[in-house]
């Protein structure tokens, strides 16, 4: 398991991946039944896209602020030495 924050995932539970990232299906470690979903994005990748993540950062938390069911909610950020993570809430359908 890898870990983020109060976050896990499997590297073998991907979802998908976008035009600079990598998204996993993770969980709260101490509440199971909490799904999250967990954006990793590579430092290296980041130099080319600095802009655009912060944007997106910026964004998710103006609309996490409208606590919208339509809305994916950003839960936390956190970085390693290699990557930056974003994990949402997980969206199903
Ligand atoms: N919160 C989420 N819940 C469930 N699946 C998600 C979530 N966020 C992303 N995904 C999945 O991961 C894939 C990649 O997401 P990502 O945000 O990296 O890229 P994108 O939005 O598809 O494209 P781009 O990189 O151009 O913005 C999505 O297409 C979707 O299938």
């Amino acid at each position: 398991m890898e870990i983020v924050g109060d976050y896990e995932y499997n590297n073998k539970d991907l979802i998908g991946h976008g035009a600079f990232a990598v998204v996993f299906k993770g969980r709260h470690r101490k509440k199971s039944n909490f799904p999250v979903a967990i954006k990793s994005i590579t430092k290296k990748s980041l130099a080319k896209s600095q802009n655009l993540l912060g944007k997106e950062i910026k964004i998710l938390k103006e609309l996490t602020e409208l606590h919208h069911e339509n809305v994916v909610a950003l839960l936390d950020c956190k970085e390693s030495q290699h990557n930056v993570y974003l994990v949402m809430e997980l969206c199903i359908g």
